[in-house]
């Protein structure tokens, strides 16, 4: 494996779900395919488990790693070819990803959407310009579009809790107040395209994901009947594609309560975190049996080391 930016960078799902498996059960087969090797962890935005659960996953792998939390510690970037940089932005993404390519092996980059413009946060304007001017491979920790490592632990840990062959999972929207990007949504629903499950969106009018993510998935604007013999509800919130960026309804009817739960098959409660409590789930359902949201996030780092492995193997 080249770069990880996508589920297209994947040839394999299955065998990298149980390479993931593979590392959980033994984390450190690996502690030496990545001595004298150094990951750069860039963030554009805040983070709690993908920045520790990446750095882990390095770690059991021998590599070193470097963390930066872009604008804050360095110079803000200025992305835009061919501008005058009059601005805030005192450095190029040109000379800076160039430069951090001179100091990492591998370079992981977090930027979400912007939420103003469809097309430039579709673009994926960020990943396309370091994976142009780093020379080095490139790891998405959630970009304007996709959050393929939220994805793959999110197949991870499906595998680990499935009760039946082909699982019915549902994809729910869930209110908040704020406007948050579809990256993981998309991404779920391009990973979920491609395993072995019955998989249902479900979400109130006007929150459609592109078709480019969503594919054939089927689409239930009922939650109710959505959720009915569920074996997994994956809940998340994403602000309107169509109109885009904006927060079109908070309808409280959307939360995932005790009784929604009781209409699915014994279903466990899935989330990439972090979660508002009562406000897209209630402490009811997030604190019962049926919640794995804790070990979902463990198992960041199973996602994390699996993809990192096969990266290390490629730079030889
Ligand atoms: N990486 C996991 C989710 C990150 C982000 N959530 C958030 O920004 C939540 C912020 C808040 O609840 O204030 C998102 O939805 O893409
Ligand atoms: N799920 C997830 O990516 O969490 P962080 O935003 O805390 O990294």
């Amino acid at each position: 494996m080249q770069h990880f930016i996508s589920v297209h960078d994947v040839t394999d799902i299955d065998a990298l779900v149980q390479e993931g498996l593979r590392h959980k059960q033994s984390p450190f087969a690996f502690e030496h395919l990545g001595k004298h090797k150094t990951i750069g962890l860039l963030f554009f935005n805040q983070s709690l488990r993908t920045r520790l659960s990446t750095q882990r996953a390095a770690q059991n792998l021998g590599m070193n790693t470097m963390a930066l939390n872009v604008g804050q510690d360095s110079w803000g970037l200025e992305l835009e070819e061919g501008v005058v940089m009059d601005g805030n932005n005192a450095e190029h993404v040109k000379e800076a990803a160039a430069v951090m390519g001179k100091y990492c092996d591998i370079l992981a980059v977090r930027a979400f959407a912007g939420l103003q413009d469809r097309e430039k946060d579709y673009a994926e304007t960020v990943m396309t310009q370091f994976k142009k001017y780093a020379g080095v491979p490139i790891v998405n920790l959630e970009s304007a579009t996709r959050h393929p490592l939220q994805s793959l632990a999110d197949c991870i840990t499906i595998e680990e809790y499935k009760t039946t062959a082909r699982p019915k999972v549902v994809l729910t929207w869930a209110p908040h107040f704020k406007a948050l990007p579809q990256a993981v949504a998309n991404s779920f629903c391009e990973w979920m395209n491609r395993r072995d499950v019955e998989f249902v969106v479900t979400h109130p009018e006007g929150y459609e994901l592109s078709p480019d993510y969503v594919g054939n998935a089927k689409v239930i604007y009922n939650q109710d009947e959505a959720f009915a013999g569920a074996d997994f509800i994956y809940a998340k919130n994403w602000s309107s594609y169509q109109n885009y960026g904006q927060v079109l309804t908070r309808d409280a009817s959307w939360m995932i309560t005790k009784q929604k739960m009781e209409l699915t098959n014994n279903g466990k409660f899935m989330h990439c975190l972090p979660v508002r409590r009562n406000m897209k789930v209630t402490d009811e359902v997030l604190d019962s049996e049926q919640s794995i949201v804790i070990e979902q996030a463990g198992n960041r780092v199973w996602s994390a080391q699996a993809v990192l492995k096969r990266i290390l193997e490629g730079l030889g």
